[in-house]
């Protein structure tokens, strides 16, 4: 049962999809004629990358990397491995970073070095979400959808032990769950 893992919904279906639309007209304004690589960060990342990708009226292309920090916890390990790469060549290419969370900002600050190394025309960030009280390092983010607070959310890509990413919500995790609650 869902209540039983929800403490409260944090952002609704619908203000999510709102934002989407939103940042998706920006970015089309930001990027016209510039033919945006947006790169989303499996798995977490996918959700939104798939929606903002219907939002976005311009030419762009997208690929994947895979990277894992979290394993099954709710804390960061600190250590960002690269599990997969991107199929596509960035050099020269106007380069926009999709992400559902950045919380402690590591591996967004991996990411950035990786990328930067491959000599893009530009890097952004465009993420869902920001925990800005929980910030271990300094990021520039560009399109940013909602600021939350230090609290463990699920919801919309957003997982607990791989669960839970199917919510079209954003919802703030019962601190005592340690078990999964099939829905
Ligand atoms: O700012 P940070 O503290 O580095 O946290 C943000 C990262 O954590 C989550 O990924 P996770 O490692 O849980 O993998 P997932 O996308 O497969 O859920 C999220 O999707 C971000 O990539
Ligand atoms: O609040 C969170 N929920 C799920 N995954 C996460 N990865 C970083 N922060 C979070």
């Amino acid at each position: 049962m869902l209540e039983n893992i929800i403490e409260e919904i944090l952002i609704s279906e619908e203000m999510i999809q709102k934002r989407v639309k939103e940042l998706g007209k920006q970015i089309s304004r930001d990027y016209a004629d510039k033919d945006p690589i947006l790169i989303s960060i499996l798995k977490g990342g996918v959700y939104f990358l798939i929606d903002l990708t219907r939002a976005i009226t311009i030419p762009h292309t997208i690929d994947f990397m895979v990277v894992s920090s979290y394993g099954d916890s709710r804390e960061t390990s600190g250590i960002v491995r690269l599990v997969k790469d991107l199929k596509e060549d960035i050099r020269h290419r106007y380069v926009l970073i999709i992400e559902d969370i950045i919380d402690s900002g590591l591996t967004l600050d991996y990411l950035l070095k990786s990328l930067q190394a491959r000599e893009p025309q530009s890097i952004e960030i465009c993420t869902l979400l920001s925990k800005p009280s929980r910030r271990k390092v300094d990021l520039h983010v560009k399109y940013l959808g909602y600021e939350i607070p230090d609290k463990f959310v699920v919801g919309y890509g957003l997982d607990y032990q791989q669960y839970y990413r199917n919510l079209p919500f954003i919802c703030v995790f019962k601190s005592d769950v340690s078990v999964i609650s099939k829905q």
